[in-house]
């Protein structure tokens, strides 16, 4: 789904370039769900940015979607495939209702009426917002905007979701809602790039990538991550509650592939 080889990116300061990216490589294969974390600054957003053709590659080789993305027109092919949620999707918003919204979308695609409304009602059904449909956008919860902006994205078929770190600004519910949400259409067969700075939504993903300062730090399994890399010291991450205890089992001589990774592997170990 997307295949990226020494992939760099600057931005201009002035007279100078900034480097942002500096020779990132990563495949994410269709179907994957890949958790990107990173400290502020080290460029997931441009990184993410760049997957969905709003960024041009300053070098290196990139394709997402099979689109070879140093090329314009399949720079704004590939946002049929790959589409991002937001933390703050307000932006994201053109219709003043959701049901509005989701026919924003749908506008240029030559579908009758009746397939229209039948998507739109199955796709804000799917989010949990058939209830909202009519509803002013302005009246929703962020995390309702959020799935709203989900509901956008599966009225166009999108292939891969890339979700921003949408839940930094959410409650716990809120938080679980949308997590479950990109668990069930993960398990649908739709790629996903979830970036996130929660320890515990890292150690749960099959697969994460650490980024520092423009390169990619580690690319790989979580557990390996939290108790063989020495990365999250090195990184000065506070440990999850779980990886505390996990790390305390590992000094009792517990073997690596025993150590738990979420809540529930815990309770089953002890
Ligand atoms: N359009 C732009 N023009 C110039 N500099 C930019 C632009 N976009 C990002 N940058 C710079 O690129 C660097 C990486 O920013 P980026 O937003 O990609 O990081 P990030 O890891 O997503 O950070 P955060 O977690 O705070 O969102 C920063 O120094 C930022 O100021």
């Amino acid at each position: 789904m997307i295949r990226a080889e020494h992939l760099t990116l600057s931005f201009r300061d002035g007279q100078r370039r900034l480097p942002v990216l500096q020779g990132i490589s990563i495949h994410i294969k269709r179907g994957e769900w890949v958790a990107l974390t990173g400290a502020n600054g080290c460029g997931k957003s441009s990184l993410i940015r760049t997957f969905n053709g709003l960024n041009i590659p300053t070098g290196g080789s990139l394709s997402a979607a099979g689109l070879d993305l140093r090329s314009p027109a399949n720079r704004a092919a590939v946002k049929r495939h790959i589409q991002l949620v937001f933390q703050n999707p307000e932006a994201q918003t053109v219709g003043s209702t959701p049901f509005e919204d989701v026919a924003f979308g749908l506008e240029n695609r030559g579908l009758s009426r009746s397939v229209m409304l039948a998507k739109i009602e199955d796709v804000l059904g799917q989010v949990g917002l058939a209830h909202k449909a009519r509803a002013d956008v302005s009246t929703l919860s962020g995390g309702e905007r959020q799935r709203l902006a989900v509901a956008c994205c599966l009225a166009l078929d999108t292939e891969m979701i890339i979700f921003d770190e949408v839940t930094s600004m959410l409650d716990p519910a809120g938080r679980r809602d949308i997590l479950e949400l990109a668990r069930q259409l993960w398990a649908q067969g739709t790629t996903v790039l979830w970036v996130t700075q929660r320890m515990e939504e890292l150690a749960e993903s099959p697969r994460v990538a650490v980024m520092g300062q423009g390169k990619m730090l580690y690319d790989g399994d979580p557990r390996t991550l939290f108790y063989a890399s020495g990365l999250p010291d090195a990184l000065n991450w506070p440990a999850a509650p779980v990886i505390r205890i996990g790390q305390l089992l590992q000094a009792k001589g517990w073997p690596l592939d025993s150590l738990p990774l979420t809540e529930r592997a815990l309770e089953a170990a002890l």
